[in-house]
């Protein structure tokens, strides 16, 4: 049986550990010889892979794990590449979320200024992986995380559009398994028909054995979001960030009833709500660097210094819907994902060259999306306003141009006024100099 070589780009991530350990529950159907783990962040890579080591260990001694920052030896021969690559780190992350907010305005990971200003640093490292990539292991397949995917997906496809690179997120996959928890049903009975950009699409329909449950779950969503019966389950992002973001579920369904939305709407269609819900002094990047990451660093750190392996990570299914898409390509399953694709039709009165998010069967030959029935004017308006936003700032990023830029950020709906949009968008260059291409 073929034994599978494995990269992850951006090694040093603090879900390296529960992706390495989501491969090896894996291991009788998908055999893996090799993890290579590739960062530029040389020390935080080796702190990485001691635990991953362990974990790895523990399943199968004979899988090697390696790290290394020369791409090189890193990718060479590899199977698969699994990006995910945090430019810049939590620090600008925090800077991203803080400084929209000091005018007002949301700051997030992915959506709105703070995703276009990680976005703006995100595409030419990216770009660099795929040239790795074709340079080192043509035949691979680049499965990517890295954030924000929309604008990542947008650059790759006009910069380097043979690429063999799939672009996922796992927020869809999040939100169904805890509708399956609403319903009562099996995670893997739970099928859906979705629409939208990544973080910016909706719901139309659920089932659970092929058997409609939407209104059922639009009557209980109504009410709670996306807060399921049993909070007490330990499912991932249950914190109290994300509580708030699953209640607003409930508070956009109120407004529009017709589909499901997913909760990153929530900057886009109710962003005063969520200014007011956040401290401006302590955003989601403090949350995730005092808890997930300084959580696996501690457990580093302590097993460097003792040599006993505590977890301090966790799997979810952050880790095991990657694998499953690798092994859907490996195996030429032909699941159904929601995925990041170009559109070439799908949604039938969308752009052909916008990057959507909508189920696909995934083969060895890449996904094969489905089609879907036009959509109605309140979503193509949206997505269409949004999809400008990403295009520009792509092309903005691309060009090195400043105009481009303020287009794209005063289209976007997290911003009252063009004024506004520019006052956010210069403090952001002033403390991007080092990531963001200059822009003239
Ligand atoms: N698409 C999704 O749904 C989804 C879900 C979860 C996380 N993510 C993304 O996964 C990524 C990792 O998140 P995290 O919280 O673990 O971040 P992290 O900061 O812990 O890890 C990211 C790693 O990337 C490395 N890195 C930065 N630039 C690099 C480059 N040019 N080449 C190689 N490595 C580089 C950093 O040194 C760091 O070790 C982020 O982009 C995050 O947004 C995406
Ligand atoms: O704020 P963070 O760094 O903790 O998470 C940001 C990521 O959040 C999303 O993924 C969630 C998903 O929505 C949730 O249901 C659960 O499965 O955990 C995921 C993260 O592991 C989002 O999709 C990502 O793009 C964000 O990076
Ligand atoms: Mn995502």
């Amino acid at each position: 049986m073929k034994t599978y070589k494995i990269a992850v780009a951006g090694g040093g991530s603090t879900y390296s550990p529960g992706i390495a350990k989501a491969l090896m529950l894996k291991k009788d159907e998908f055999p893996v010889s090799e993890i290579r783990l590739y960062d530029i962040n040389e020390e935080r890579q080796r702190k990485v892979a001691l635990i991953t080591e362990k974990v790895v260990a523990e399943f199968d001694p004979n899988v090697k794990i390696t790290s290394s920052t020369n791409p090189k030896t890193a990718f060479e021969d590899v199977d698969f590449i699994f990006a995910q690559l945090r430019v810049g780190g939590n620090a600008m992350r925090e800077k991203d979320e803080k400084i929209p907010f000091s005018h007002g305005i949301v700051g997030q990971e992915t959506c709105g200024p703070g995703g276009m200003a990680y976005g703006m640093r995100t595409i030419a490292p990216m770009i660099e992986l795929c040239d790795f990539a074709s340079k080192y292991a043509p035949q691979a397949w680049i499965i990517n995380y890295s954030n924000p995917a929309a604008i990542v997906a947008e650059a790759i496809r006009k910069e380097r559009p043979n690429a063999r690179i799939l672009n996922i997120c796992d927020m869809p996959i999040g939100m169904m398994l805890r509708m399956a928890e609403i319903l009562g049903a099996d995670k893997d009975e739970i099928e859906v028909d979705y629409f939208g950009l990544n973080h910016f699409g909706w719901f139309t329909d659920v089932y659970v054995k092929g058997e409609s449950r939407m209104n059922e779950l639009r009557e209980y969503m109504s009410e709670n979001g996306l807060v399921t019966p049993e909070q007490s389950k330990d499912l991932q992002h249950s914190d109290v960030d994300w509580i708030k973001a699953h209640k607003n579920v409930a508070n956009m369904l109120k407004l529009f009833p017709e589909y499901i939305p997913s909760s990153y709407l929530q900057y886009y269609l109710i962003p005063q709500t969520v200014v007011e819900q956040t401290n401006p002094e302590y955003t989601r990047a403090n949350r995730v660097m005092d808890n997930r990451e300084k959580n696996l660093f501690d457990s580093i750190d302590h097993l460097e210094e003792t040599g006993e392996f505590k977890e301090g990570f966790k799997v979810g299914v952050h880790g095991t819907f990657i694998v499953d898409v690798a092994m859907s390509i490996a195996f030429d399953r032909r699941e159904r994902f929601l995925l990041i694709v170009e559109n070439n039709g799908a949604i039938p009165n969308l752009p052909s060259d916008a990057m959507v998010e909508i189920p696909a069967y995934v083969t060895s030959r890449g996904p094969e999306p489905i089609r879907l029935e036009p959509i109605g004017l309140f979503y193509k308006g949206l997505i269409e306003q949004q999809l400008a936003s990403e295009k520009l700032l792509v092309e903005a990023a691309l060009e090195g141009s400043y105009q481009k830029a303020l287009q794209a950020f005063a289209l976007n709906k997290t911003f009252p006024s063009a004024e506004v949009a520019k006052t956010v968008l210069d403090d952001l260059i002033e403390e991007n100099k080092e990531f963001w291409p200059v822009l003239n």
